[in-house]
């Protein structure tokens, strides 16, 4: 021992004493050895094993995706013009290979609903991914969380507030909010301008979102190209999430510096965008504390999603929630709400457009109910046009359909005891994705699934369509403003339709309206409309 011990120690004097420029040669070859061996031995051994030894090494897809983790991903969804676009590939790969798909090595896509209900069933124990799910633009917020204890008592304190109830009491606010966004669209008529719908859709989602949630609108209406510098950063912030996705450390590496090291000023002569983006994380934060500051204070009747939370709950175990949590929930209710209502109120009315006919038939059904352009209609007197009759209902479940709010693919982990499903055996761990995009565009549940068709859904049986329709995801972790959601859809198309007319604008193409999964469906361009006032 003694001996090894010292010829090691000659050995390293022997290396020492060469010159330096020799050592950074010995060094560099070592490096290029090793890089060699890690391409050349390393990956196509690796490769071998996960097509032949790995557990998973039986269920069917593209071989080349198993190559290597990072080179199939940026590949495939993240670089040029294929970002945001997997599903599309994946959709085709489900044709090619079955209902489930191997897409890495420990990763399954599955297009199987009697697979997606026991991955998305109340009980679930299935719980989200957290290498997916903890992306440094969400942290500590519900969405990020994967334990299923932990998520069910922050779910539960803030579900009280969403539920059809209490969205009911809302409607107030929502009726305020989808007035003063007409008056903008008659207005915008009036005086022959162009109006960027989307934009305005998201500008109205995000004032009833913040209005309900933390009393303090941002009066996004009041932009008069509805285009506040904020919105422009959140637009931008999404279109990074398919890089974010493949390289989250980097991401959260750079927030880290950004946040520790430089003032706001230097950010913001850096990236504009990003220092915009932070200035809205901040105006959330400061809502939600100053709400809590003054229920502290025992201001006790004011309203606030966050009520519970402030509190916390010693009988149910919950903590009293953190300023990191409370902000964080702040800024996901906010872009949870906008971004997703916006796009499915967007594509409702781009639709209605194009198909003249089943406007007219809506708009028949909305006199029946509202006899002037600005009757007050009720989301009550909405809700109950016959079922099987409402054209407004069946246009409101079919955008949703087919606007894939969020289209996927989410991803779940295989819990501990590993699972079987498909017909294949998947080991604990194995990451599995699914997208509501795939199962809403079954063709063999829905005919046509390319057509945007409200009449599929004015039949006496649904129940096989319903069961592949899941826009708000299912069981313990789906969305928890629904009720919101479904309120504001309901009121704003009804009373947009019957208040005016719609048309394209000069230069809007339907290629504007193609779009790409970035955890949310990103258009490829805007709705751009002109505005006429119904006279009767
Ligand atoms: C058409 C509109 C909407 C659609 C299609 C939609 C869809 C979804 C889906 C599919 C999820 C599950 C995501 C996942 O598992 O990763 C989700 C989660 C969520 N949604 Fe929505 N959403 C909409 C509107 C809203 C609104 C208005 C709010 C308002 C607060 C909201 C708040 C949330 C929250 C907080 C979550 C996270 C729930 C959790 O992680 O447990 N959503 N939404």
């Amino acid at each position: 021992m003694q001996h090894s011990l010292a010829a090691a120690g000659d050995m390293a004097a022997q290396i020492l004493s060469l010159p330096p420029l020799t050592l950074l040669g010995y060094a560099f070859a070592g490096l290029a050895a090793s890089a060699a061996g890690y391409v050349v031995v390393y990956v196509p051994l690796r490769f071998l094993y996960r097509i032949t030894l790995h557990p998973l090494a039986k269920v069917p897809g593209p071989r080349w995706m198993l190559i290597s983790g990072y080179v199939s991903n940026v590949y495939w969804n993240a670089t040029g013009d294929r970002q945001g676009t997997s599903l599309f590939w994946l959709k085709r790969w489900h044709e090619q290979y079955g209902p489930m798909v191997r897409t890495a090595e420990d990763v399954v896509h599955i297009d199987d609903i009697d697979a997606y209900n026991q991955i998305f069933k109340v009980g679930t124990k299935f719980p989200k991914t957290a290498r997916f799910y903890n992306h440094p633009s969400t942290k500590h917020s519900l969405l990020d969380i994967t334990d299923f204890h932990e998520a069910h008592l922050r779910r539960s304190a803030l579900a009280p507030y969403f539920s059809k109830q209490a969205v009911r009491k809302l409607q107030d606010l929502i009726q305020a909010k989808v007035s003063r966004f007409l008056e903008r669209l008659v207005d915008s008529g009036r005086s022959n301008t162009t109006v960027n719908l989307t934009r305005g859709f998201r500008c109205l989602a995000c004032d009833i979102v913040t209005g309900y949630s933390y009393e303090q609108c941002f009066d996004a209406l009041e932009d008069p190209d509805f285009s506040p510098t904020w919105l422009l950063a959140f637009e931008s912030l999404v279109k990074s999430t398919a890089f974010q996705a493949v390289f989250p450390w980097f991401f959260a590496a750079l927030g880290w510096f950004f946040q520790t090291f430089m003032s706001r000023g230097s950010i913001r002569a850096i990236s504009p965008m990003m220092a915009q983006m932070l200035d809205f994380s901040d105006v959330c934060r400061d809502a939600v504390l100053r709400q809590k500051a003054r229920w502290n204070a025992g201001e006790t009747e004011m309203t606030s999603i966050f009520q519970q939370l402030f509190e916390g709950d010693e009988k149910k175990g919950r903590k009293r929630a953190t300023d990191d949590e409370l902000a964080a929930d702040a800024l996901l209710t906010v872009s949870a709400g906008m971004d997703t209502t916006g796009h499915t109120l967007t594509l409702a009315s781009y639709y209605l457009v194009k198909n003249p006919d089943v406007q007219a038939r809506l708009l028949a059904e909305l006199k029946t109910v509202m006899p002037t352009p600005t009757f007050p209609v009720t989301e009550e007197t909405l809700d109950q046009l016959p079922l099987l009759k409402s054209v407004q209902q069946a246009v409101i479940k079919e955008t949703l359909r087919f606007s894939h709010g969020v289209p996927g693919p989410l991803p779940r982990d295989v819990p501990p005891t590993g699972a079987t499903l498909s017909g294949h055996h998947l080991p604990a761990g194995t990451v599995t994705l699914n997208s509501h995009y795939i199962y809403h565009t079954n063709a063999s549940v829905f005919t046509n699934p390319m057509k945007w068709a409200p009449d599929r859904w004015l039949v006496p049986d649904t129940r096989e369509m319903d069961r592949y329709f899941m826009p708000f995801s299912r069981g313990a972790r789906m969305c928890v403003g629904m009720n919101l959601a479904m309120a504001e859809l309901t009121i704003t198309v009804a009373r947009m339709v019957r208040r005016v007319e719609v048309s394209f604008a000069e230069g809007f193409t339907d290629a504007d309206m193609e779009w790409r999964s970035l955890f949310v469906a990103v258009q490829n361009g805007f709705l751009t409309v002109n505005i006429k006032e119904r006279e009767d």
